[in-house]
């Protein structure tokens, strides 16, 4: 599989090289710069030194379309939009990891963006790359829409209850903590050092954009879905997203009942690890693909604790794209991404 990154002195970007670089199948890795063509990535990241060879290339569609097997669009929201229908032209498959293609009504994205949404038949052309949950159209899909870190973590957390119908819909409440490195790699004031160090932050309040990206999955899997309150905070870490869901049983179902629907649902899928017993924490799949989860239900207030756990550079972008390139190539889906997590 011949590859191209577009993006790729980003942190999305430099991330696929990593996990790109020990894939079995991947025969060229080649780099693509809106800023810093002829330049050596290495001049941006110097632990690549010696193991990563690739000049930065000019981003040119025509080449890109017709030279590699897989595009990875690793840029923010608004190029992909602009890239696609040009890449879509020749025989290369794209997985892009923004926004851009995952919100179906172009009035929704446009309000929650703030921006112009991509062309309508790109965006029913996009399949959503949930990899665990829509593997079938993933399989045939030409442009994959790469699902945003935080939907990740909270879908894989609320699926098989939502599914199921075990969940009161009006009910749920998603509190989520991420590190630094979801903001990628320009510096804000917001990510600074002496801003978040030692310190806790709340942000975008009822106004996240991944918002209505977590509404119109729940929607497809639950005709009951409305509205859900969704809550990030930023966390004094670099990698690691912990989503928190509390919902209200819709009755019925044991503590060991809750257990064994997730258990169930997870069974065939190697990167979705249901916990046995105690609560996961993001150190815990940190540099890994994996999602942990776990849950406990409250008879008292007949509510159950939700626990999802990803690392946002690996499940939560770089991993689950590959993910899903496996899934359109009909390669083993661990494949370049067998590893265990990095620990402590
Ligand atoms: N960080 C995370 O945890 C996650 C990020 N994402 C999404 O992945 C994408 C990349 O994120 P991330 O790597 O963190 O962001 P970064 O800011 O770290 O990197 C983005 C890269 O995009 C490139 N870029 C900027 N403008 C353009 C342009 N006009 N055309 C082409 N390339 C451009 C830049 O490279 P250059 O200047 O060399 O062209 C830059 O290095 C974003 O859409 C983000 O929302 C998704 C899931 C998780
Ligand atoms: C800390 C921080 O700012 N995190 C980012 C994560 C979003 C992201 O990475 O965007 P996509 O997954 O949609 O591409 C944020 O909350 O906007």
């Amino acid at each position: 599989m011949r590859v191209a990154i577009v993006g790729a002195t980003g942190y999305g970007g430099v991330e696929l090289i990593r996990l790109l670089r020990q894939h079995r199948q991947v025969t060229e890795i080649s780099v693509f710069s809106s800023s810093q063509a002829e330049e050596s990535l290495t001049l941006t990241y110097p632990h690549l030194q010696d193991v990563y060879k690739g000049v930065l290339q000019t981003i040119d569609t025509k080449v890109l379309a017709s030279a590699y097997d897989v595009v990875f669009l690793s840029a923010p929201p608004g190029v992909a939009a602009t890239l696609a229908s040009g890449l879509l032209e020749g025989s290369a498959a794209i997985v892009d990891l923004s926004g851009d293609f995952r919100i179906k009504e172009a009035r929704i994205y446009e309000e929650w963006y703030g921006q112009k949404a991509a062309p309508a038949d790109l965006r029913k052309q996009a399949v959503y790359g949930l990899s665990e949950w829509n593997d079938e159209e993933i399989r045939t899909a030409k442009l994959i829409a790469n699902p945003g870190c935080y939907p990740t973590a909270i879908l894989l957390g609320l699926a098989p209850a939502v599914k199921q119908g075990a969940v009161n819909m009006n009910s749920l409440i998603i509190d989520a903590k991420t590190g630094t490195t979801g903001a990628g790699k320009n510096p804000s004031a917001v990510t600074h050092f002496s801003e978040m160090n030692e310190s806790m932050k709340i942000y975008k309040v009822n106004e996240h954009k991944h918002t209505p990206e977590i509404e119109q999955l729940l929607a497809e899997w639950n005709k009951g879905a409305g509205p859900v309150t969704f809550t990030p905070h930023l966390v004094p870490m670099s990698r690691g997203i912990m989503a928190t869901m509390y919902v209200e049983s819709t009755g019925g179902l044991s503590h060991d009942d809750w257990l064994q629907l997730y258990k169930d649902a997870y069974e065939s899928h190697p990167f979705v690890r249901v916990r046995k017993n105690g609560f996961p924490a993001t150190k815990e799949v940190s540099g890994s693909n994996y999602c942990d989860i776990y849950l406990d239900y409250d008879a008292r207030t007949n509510r159950v604790t939700i626990v999802s756990v990803i690392d946002n550079l690996v499940k939560g972008a770089a991993g689950q794209a590959i993910q899903n390139a496996n899934i359109m190539n009909g390669y083993k889906v661990t494949e370049g991404l067998d590893f265990i997590p990095v620990y402590p």
